[in-house]
C-alpha cells in the first residue's frame, strides 16, 4: 500500500483563496489494476485558472487539479513502463493511481513526458507544456503576427507571457509587455530582447503605449483583462488582431457582479478588429509540434525561461497565492 497526500478544495473562494479552503488529505492508494500506473509527482504547476475555474467549474469538494510531472513507480500499461515520466493533471498531490485510458479530455490529460535532454523536466508544465501550447497556438494562430508588426502582451513576465514576447521577437515584430514590478521590466528589456517594457503599476499606459508605439498595435496578446485592456485596445491599428487569454485582474472579483464592459465597440468597428478567446486545448492535437518549436528555439537560445520553484508540498498554497500576487517572474511552479 502507498500512502498519498491531495489537497482538496472544501468551498468555493470568495475573493484571495483562504488556507483553510484547502483541507490536505491523507490516504492509502490500492494496488494497481491492469491499465493502470503509480506515480510519484516531482513537479506541480500553480496557475491563474486554479482560480478562475473555481467560480463556475465544478461542485465542492474537489480536488485541486492543475498538471504535474511525474515518474512512473508501478505500472500494468505496457505503454508507460516503470521509469517513465508522465504530464498529467493530476494536480496537488504526491502520489496517484492514474488510468491513461480513461479519457483525452483536458481535465483527465496523461501522456507522456517529451525528452527533455539537457534540460530540466519541470518545462513540461512550463515552457514545453501548457503555458508553451498557449503562448504558441495564441499568438500565431490567433493574432497571426507578421514580421514588422507591432505586438503588446500584458502579463509579460509571467509564464505565457514571456513566452508570447519572445516568440513575436523571433517571428520579427517589435514587442512591447507590461508586467507588475521594476524587476520584471528590466527582466524583459534586458534579458529577454523585448523592445520596451513598462511596470503597469507606475506608468500612465496610454502615454507610456502612445510613445513606445506611435504608429500603433497591430497585435494584442491580452493576459490579464480590465481597464490597461480597453486602452491598449484603443490603441490598435485597422485589422488589429486580439487574442484574449486571460483575465487575470478579475479572477478574484465575483463573476456576476463584475462590471459591465467598457465600451470597446468604436474601436472594433472603426478600426475593424478581430477579438477571439481561446483555450490552448482547442489544439490538443497539435501540441506536439509547438513543443517540437518551443524546444529547438530553448536548444538555440532563441527562447529562454525562467522559473520561479518553491519546494515542498507543504507549500503548494503559498506558491499558488504568491503567483496571484505577482511575486513570480517566469513560471511558478513546485518541487515535491
Ligand atoms: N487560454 C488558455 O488556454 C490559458 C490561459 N492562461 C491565462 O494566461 C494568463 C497568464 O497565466 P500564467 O502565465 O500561467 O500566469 P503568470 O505566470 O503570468 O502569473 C500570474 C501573473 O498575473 C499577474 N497579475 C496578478 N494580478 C494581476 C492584476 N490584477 N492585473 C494584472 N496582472 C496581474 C502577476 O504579474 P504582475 O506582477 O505582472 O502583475 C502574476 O505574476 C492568465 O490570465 C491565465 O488565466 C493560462 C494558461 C492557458
Ligand atoms: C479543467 C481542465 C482545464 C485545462 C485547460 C486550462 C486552460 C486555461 C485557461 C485559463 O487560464
Amino acid at each position: 500500500m502507498v500512502k498519498a497526500r491531495k489537497y482538496v478544495v472544501k468551498r468555493y473562494f470568495e475573493g484571495v483563496p483562504k488556507r483553510d479552503d484547502f483541507e490536505i488529505i491523507e490516504y492509502e492508494l490500492p494496488p494497481i489494476q491492469n491499465g493502470e500506473i503509480l506515480v510519484k509527482a516531482e513537479w506541480v504547476s500553480v496557475d491563474p485558472y486554479l482560480r478562475a475555474y473555481n467560480n463556475f467549474r465544478f461542485p465542492v469538494p474537489y480536488d485541486q487539479f492543475s498538471y504535474q510531472v511525474g515518474l512512473v513507480e508501478d505500472s500494468k500499461d505496457p505503454r508507460f513502463p516503470v521509469g517513465t515520466r508522465v504530464v498529467s493533471h493530476k494536480g496537488w498531490c504526491d502520489y496517484s493511481v492514474m488510468n491513461a485510458n480513461v479519457s483525452n479530455s483536458p481535465a483527465e490529460i496523461i501522456y507522456k513526458l517529451p525528452d527533455m535532454k539537457d534540460f530540466s523536466n519541470s518545462l513540461g508544465i512550463g515552457a514545453v507544456g501548457l503555458p508553451g501550447a498557449t503562448a504558441y497556438f495564441g499568438l500565431l494562430e490567433i493574432c497571426q503576427p507578421k514580421a514588422g508588426e507591432t505586438v503588446v502582451v500584458t502579463g509579460a513576465a509571467g509564464a505565457v507571457g514571456s513566452l508570447v514576447g519572445q516568440i513575436a521577437k523571433i517571428k520579427g515584430c517589435r514587442v512591447i509587455g507590461f508586467a507588475g514590478s521594476d524587476d520584471k521590466v528590466n527582466w524583459l528589456e534586458k534579458d529577454l530582447g523585448f523592445d520596451k517594457a513598462f511596470n503597469y503599476k507606475t506608468v500612465d499606459v496610454q502615454k507610456v503605449l502612445k510613445k513606445a508605439a506611435p504608429k500603433g498595435v497591430d497585435c494584442y496578446f491580452d493576459n490579464v483583462g480590465g481597464e490597461i485592456s480597453s486602452i491598449i485596445i484603443g490603441q490598435m491599428n485597422d485589422f488589429g488582431r486580439v487574442a484574449v487569454c486571460g483575465s487575470i485582474s478579475s479572477y478574484n472579483d465575483d463573476f456576476a457582479k463584475l462590471p459591465k464592459a467598457t465600451i470597446l465597440q468604436i474601436p472594433l468597428v472603426m478600426k475593424q478588429l478581430k477579438i477571439e478567446g481561446f483555450l490552448a486545448p482547442r489544439w490538443r492535437d497539435r501540441w506536439s509540434e509547438a513543443f517540437s518549436d518551443l524546444y529547438k528555439w530553448i536548444k538555440s537560445g532563441d527562447l529562454k525561461t525562467r522559473e520561479h520553484v518553491t519546494e515542498g508540498f507543504d507549500k503548494l498554497y503559498d506558491a499558488f497565492i504568491g503567483m496571484l500576487n505577482g511575486e513570480n517572474i517566469g513560471k511558478a511552479l513546485v518541487k515535491i
